[in-house]
């Protein structure tokens, strides 16, 4: 009895631990056949060296060691590294190693309107563009992400169709402002934060809000400690774009539709919004709360709002655009809607004091509002500024676009981390991201500054309708080599790894 117990006891041990190993090879087995395919470099381990890596602390000449999809450690030693045979090093020589870009307004349109971009074409195209991570728009998909239930939609149609990180923003519209329970129940499902409109946004289930929805809105998003992002204009009566199509103004003149949307429109929506951004301040009401204004147009008045609400201790930022710093109203030729978007780019003079705003940290940040549509609604033949749907394509080229526009001021490597990467990061909240930093993820763009391209349909472009991006027939400098997010090398001269294993972020 006592040997039959022993024995019994022997037989389950060896089947534990069968099990066990069986347990861990296929454990194995699972975890690395698709990591393969989500990255064109199979290693879990290795280091990438550079003479210019842009880290916090400034430019080095060194290596980053990337293990397990994180930043393992930075060396300025390479030497030592080279010695080590065993070690899996990808030199890139002079190129620039930078923080992968976040983009925090992204419309990618999926599900729903996908035909306009989608999450597969989007987000190849970022991880084209050095982009590692986008926050997408509530709107223009099909339905708006304005509750719970249709933010599951959202993250459903994201499933296995991502090539980068994405997260969402929710949209306040009057339908939920008033409503906690489903804006809470919107923002524990995992929205970084919420989207909000003062001016018709173009989307039937997207309608806009006011003051007062904003302030119901802040006081709910300070307990969750996520921002409030505005498009900030407002449109008089006066101002309807419909007023001015009576025949007496020609639509196809870009005057025309300057006209319909002139920098007292962002003026008043901001000196509006100002009123409930008190509310924000420490030992305010809704203190934790944030408000970003998104896509600044006028230098002017709006931006000295902006700077004076700053200074009383709100809590401010504001973005603009890389189309705003690029063009400017007079080389908009009349009839090419390409260039149609809210608010318009406007005159030089304008243009020149954004970047001096940008430069002298007034401006915060970057972001794309990358607004595309499917071409025939662009009226490209008609050329009708008036009835021509508004928004610009550049999500692939932010980057080069940014860095060529922005040599006449001087700017520097460090200056594109911190308007692309790193502020954008604290705003999305996304602690992990936004700097080449020991323990955050390993989401790295490798770009050849001086490199300069001509941007014509013979370049390799993944944004859906490049027929409809302004900057098509431009000369950029700066070539994107690769992109690595979270490890996974997802980009390579062109070449895009199979799999799409870019996660979506959830706020907790
Ligand atoms: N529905 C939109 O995508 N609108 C966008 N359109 C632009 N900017 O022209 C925007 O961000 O306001
Ligand atoms: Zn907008
Ligand atoms: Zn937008």
């Amino acid at each position: 009895m006592e040997k039959y117990r022993f024995e019994w006891k022997i037989f389950s041990l060896i089947m534990i631990l069968v099990s066990y190993l069986l347990f861990v090879y296929v454990q194995s087995y699972n975890s690395k056949l698709p990591q393969e395919n989500c990255s064109l470099v199979p290693n879990q381990h290795f280091w990438i060296s550079s003479k210019r890596i842009v880290t916090p602390q400034g430019i080095i000449s060194g290596a980053v060691e990337i293990k397990d999809g994180k930043i393992a450690s930075i060396v300025t030693e390479v030497e030592k590294l080279w010695k080590s045979e065993l070690l899996q090093i990808i030199d890139y020589g002079d190129a620039v190693v930078m923080p992968g870009l976040i983009d925090v307004h992204s419309h990618l349109d999926d599900p729903g309107r996908a035909e306009w971009e989608g999450f597969p074409s989007g987000t190849k195209a970022a991880a084209a563009g050095g982009l590692t991570t986008l926050v997408d728009m509530p709107l223009n998909s099909m339905p708006s992400t304005v509750s719970r239930d249709t933010f599951k939609l959202k993250l459903k149609a994201a499933q296995k169709r991502i090539f980068v990180d994405v997260g969402f923003w929710g949209g306040l519209v009057p339908e939920n402002a008033f409503n906690p329970f489903v804006l809470k129940d919107l923002l524990n499902a995992g929205v970084l934060g919420l989207k909000s409109f003062m001016c018709p946004s173009g989307i039937d289930d997207f309608p806009m809000t006011n003051a007062s929805h904003i302030k119901e809105g802040l006081s709910i998003l300070a307990k969750y400690k996520r921002p409030l992002l505005v498009h900030a204009e407002i449109q008089k009566e006066l101002e309807n774009p419909s007023d001015l199509d009576d025949g007496s103004n020609d639509p196809r003149s870009y005057s025309t539709y300057l006209k319909t949307r002139p920098p007292s429109m962002e003026e008043e929506a901001i000196s509006e919004l100002l009123t409930v951004t008190k509310d924000t301040r420490i030992g305010g009401s809704a203190e934790g709360a944030h408000l970003h204004i998104v896509h600044l147009s006028d230098s002017s008045s709006s931006l000295g709002l902006i700077k004076q609400a700053k200074f009383r201790g709100d809590s401010v930022t504001v973005e603009t655009c890389p189309h705003y710093l690029a063009f400017s109203a007079e080389e908009i030729p009349n009839g090419d809607t390409r260039f149609k978007c809210a608010p318009p780019i406007r005159n030089e003079a304008n243009k020149q004091k954004l970047w001096e705003a940008l430069m002298d940290g007034h401006i915060d940040m970057l972001s794309s509002d990358h607004s595309p549509t499917e071409p025939k609604l662009k009226l490209l033949e008609d050329g009708n500024f008036l009835r021509a749907w508004g928004g610009i394509s550049s999500l692939q080229f932010v980057l080069p676009i940014t860095w060529t526009y922005g040599q006449k001021y001087g700017i520097t490597l460090e200056e594109l981390a911190s308007w692309w990467s790193e502020r954008p990061a604290k705003l999305a909240g996304l602690e992990l991201k936004g700097a080449i930093k020991v323990g955050n993820f390993a989401d790295i763009v490798v770009w050849e500054p001086e490199v300069d391209f001509d941007l014509t349909q013979d370049h390799p472009i993944f944004i859906k309708h490049p027929e409809i991006s302004a900057y098509m027939g431009k000369k950029l400098y700066g070539k994107i080599s690769s992109t690595f997010v979270r490890g996974n090398l997802v980009y390579k001269e062109g070449i895009h790894a199979n799999n799409a294993c870019g996660v979506t972020i959830l706020a907790i």
